[in-house]
């Protein structure tokens, strides 16, 4: 259901959340100016087409560094246009694994009760899959299952060798407890990266994941595709959740950037929040990130998928990021819009992890 706030950065409903961020002695919020993104300012920039190696931070940034000009718009890094690449990229190894050993990828998603919005998630991902080859089994669950239920077909499709991945779509009804179901996904086929010991290898020196959780491996191919430069860079994330913050900024950490963590706790965030080359904002909160928060020049990943009141809009009401993006995008170097950012990144990074399942368990390369 959509929050009752307009563009308007300074609407009331937000304020107690934001002041949590926020000095003591934080002058009065301005408007954030943005209602429509006047995408006219913005250059779009456009990824390499071929994949990028792991090792990209070692490539001189071509977008977004601190040298840019201030007054040049941003580049657009537009993730629709790279997810679309991946699932393209993807679609050519499944047909090759296919062709060679016989084997077809074959994902698993559990959705348990009925949200809208995870039931257009869980629809995406099956086309997704349907669109590049890669076989999908749904498992759809009634609000008041019990976690025995769901752990039972979590159980079942750990034994399917026809199954590369599994997820449970998130969140669980209230009476569920996610470590207990996430914790019984098999780590070899723990697609969304979310099982305990994928998060602790990832956070490990000398180790790595047998998964990298979607969003944040979005952000940073996001990152990788754009040529910009990570090592030895500044790096904020702001926000530290299981699934987004505390995995993007291990992520950043593990490509070499000096990273900080900016939280509901933390004193003067827009300073620090200032000091970056890249951010990457993951809190949930409809503009927070305001232009005075951005260095000249920095790239701005903004995963917040806020949706704000538009009696305009046909479905009522419209997306923003966590990122003002109209003040924004005339800081940055580079900026992900909201939508047609990360969110498609989300899902074409799932079907990158299932590919890379079955053939890790296959053994082809
Ligand atoms: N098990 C999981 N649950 C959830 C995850 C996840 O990675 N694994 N992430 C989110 C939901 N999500 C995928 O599941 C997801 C969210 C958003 C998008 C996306 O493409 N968003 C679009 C806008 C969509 C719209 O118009 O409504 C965008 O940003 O452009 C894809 C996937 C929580 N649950």
């Amino acid at each position: 259901m959509a929050s009752s706030i307009l563009s308007d950065c300074s609407s009331a409903r937000l304020l107690p959340l934001r002041r949590s961020l926020l000095p003591p002695r934080a002058p009065r919020l301005r408007s954030c100016p943005a209602l429509a993104t006047p995408r006219r300012l913005l250059v779009a920039a456009r990824p390499q087409l071929l994949p990028r190696p792991r090792h990209m931070d070692s490539v001189p940034a071509a977008t977004a560094s601190s040298a840019d000009s201030a007054d040049a718009p941003a580049k657009l890094i537009d993730g629709k246009l790279v997810a679309k690449q991946v699932r393209e990229e993807i679609a050519v190894q499944v047909t090759r694994m296919k062709d060679v050993i016989g084997i077809v990828p074959g994902l698993a998603v559990i959705l348990v009760g009925s949200r809208k919005d995870s039931q257009t998630y869980v629809r995406n991902k099956k086309k997704a899959c349907e669109a590049v080859g890669i076989k999908s089994y749904e498992v759809n669950l009634p609000e008041d299952s019990s976690e025995e239920e769901v752990i039972k077909h979590i159980a079942s499709f750990n034994s399917d060798p026809s199954v590369h991945g599994i997820l449970v779509q998130l969140p669980l009804p209230r009476h569920m407890n996610d470590e207990n179901i996430l914790n019984a996904v098999s780590i070899e086929k723990d697609v969304d990266g979310f099982h305990p010991l994928n998060i602790g290898r990832l956070a490990m020196q000398g180790r790595d994941p047998f998964f990298v959780p979607c969003t944040p491996k979005g952000c940073m191919e996001l990152l990788h595709r754009h040529g910009v430069e990570i090592k030895g860079k500044r790096a904020v994330v702001i926000g530290r959740s299981n699934i987004v913050g505390t995995p993007a900024a291990l992520l950043l950490q593990k490509a070499n950037a000096t990273v900080s963590i900016v939280h509901s706790q933390t004193k003067n965030p827009e300073q620090i929040t200032r000091q970056a080359d890249i951010v990457i904002a993951a809190v949930g909160v409809a503009n927070l990130v305001r232009g005075d928060w951005i260095k000249p020049g920095a790239t701005i990943i903004d995963v917040g998928i806020n949706p704000v009141d538009d009696p305009e809009s046909p479905r009522g009401y419209r997306l923003v990021g966590d990122v003002c993006y109209e003040e924004a995008s005339k800081v940055a170097g580079a900026i992900t819009p909201v939508p047609g950012g990360v969110g498609p990144m989300t899902i074409a990074m799932l079907l990158s992890n299932t590919l890379e399942s079955a053939r890790r368990i296959h053994g082809f390369k």
